[in-house]
C-alpha cells in the first residue's frame, strides 16, 4: 500500500514542470500543483491527526490569536510520505529560490539538497521539524501569517489540501496577500481540490519592475470554514528554533 502510494507520488513528482512553476510564481506569487496526492494518500494523512505519537506539538490557534482551529507539527522521523514530499520537492524549489536570490542581488545560495539545507538550520539551533497537519471545523479560519521560525528561512513552502471542497467542507479557501511597496495589497485565492498543492512564497519574493526588481511581502491564511472539516498538510522546509 505504502509502496504503491510512493510510486504514484514519484510518477507525479517527475511530471512537475519546474519552469512553468517558476513562471506561475513570478506572475502571481503562487503556483498550483494539481493532483499531487491521491485521495487515499490524503485520507491516510488526515487520519494521522488524532495520533499524538506522530507529532511533537499541538497548537490551538485561538490561544495565540492565530485564528480558530488547530494544528500539529510532526515529530522526526516524519511519516514516509511527508518526508519524501519534503526532500523531493526541495531541489526544484531551491533552483527557483536561487534565481530569486540572484534577481534580488543577494549573494547567498541555497544548497542543492534538503539534507544540506537542514544541516545549516541544525547548526544554527533550528532543530525542530516544521511539517504540519492542520484541522479546521465549522467557523474556523487561519489569520494571514508567515511561517518564519528563525534566522534560516527557505523562501518557498507548499500546502496540500487533504479534504474535498463541497463534499467534506465549504468555505475555507486558501488565500494569499501580496503587499507591494507604496501600493495597495493584492489578494489571490488558490482554487484547491483534494490532493492539489499550492506552492507559495513564505515571506518575500522578487517582482520585475521597469527599473529593476523589487520585493513584495507575502502572507497566507484560510478564510472561514462554513461547514464540515478541512485538513491540510503544510510543508515548510526550514526547521524551527
Ligand atoms: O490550511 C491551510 O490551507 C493553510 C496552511 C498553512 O498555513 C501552512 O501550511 O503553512
Ligand atoms: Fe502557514
Amino acid at each position: 500500500m505504502l509502496a504503491e502510494k510512493m510510486s504514484l507520488l514519484e510518477t507525479r513528482l517527475r511530471q512537475i514542470d519546474w519552469d512553468d512553476m517558476a513562471a506561475q510564481l513570478a506572475a502571481g506569487g503562487a503556483a498550483m500543483l494539481p493532483a499531487l496526492l491521491g485521495a487515499d494518500a490524503c485520507s491516510g494523512l488526515a487520519s494521522l491527526y488524532p495520533r499524538d505519537e506522530a507529532f511533537r506539538s499541538r497548537v490551538v490557534m485561538a490561544r495565540h490569536g492565530f485564528g480558530s482551529g488547530e494544528y500539529k507539527y510532526f515529530a522526526y522521523p516524519l511519516p514516509e510520505l511527508v518526508g519524501r514530499l519534503r526532500s523531493r520537492l526541495y531541489p526544484g524549489l531551491a533552483s527557483i529560490a536561487n534565481a530569486w536570490q540572484a534577481q534580488l542581488g543577494i549573494d547567498a545560495r541555497f544548497p542543492a539538497t534538503l539534507d544540506d539545507f537542514l544541516a545549516r538550520c541544525h547548526a544554527a539551533g533550528q532543530l525542530r521539524p516544521t511539517p504540519l497537519l492542520l484541522r479546521y471545523g465549522p467557523g474556523d479560519y487561519n489569520c494571514l501569517h508567515q511561517d518564519l521560525y528563525g534566522e534560516h528561512v527557505f523562501p518557498l513552502q507548499v500546502a496540500v489540501l487533504l479534504s474535498e471542497p463541497g463534499r467534506d467542507f465549504s468555505g475555507g479557501e486558501f488565500v494569499l496577500t501580496e503587499q507591494r511597496p507604496r501600493m495597495q495589497s493584492r489578494v489571490e485565492v488558490a482554487p484547491l481540490r483534494q490532493g492539489d498543492a499550492v506552492v507559495f512564497a513564505v515571506n518575500q519574493r522578487p517582482v520585475q519592475g521597469a527599473r529593476g526588481s523589487y520585493r513584495v511581502t507575502m502572507r497566507h491564511g484560510v478564510s472561514r470554514v462554513r461547514e464540515g472539516q478541512r485538513h491540510t498538510l503544510g510543508i515548510i522546509f526550514h526547521d524551527a528554533q
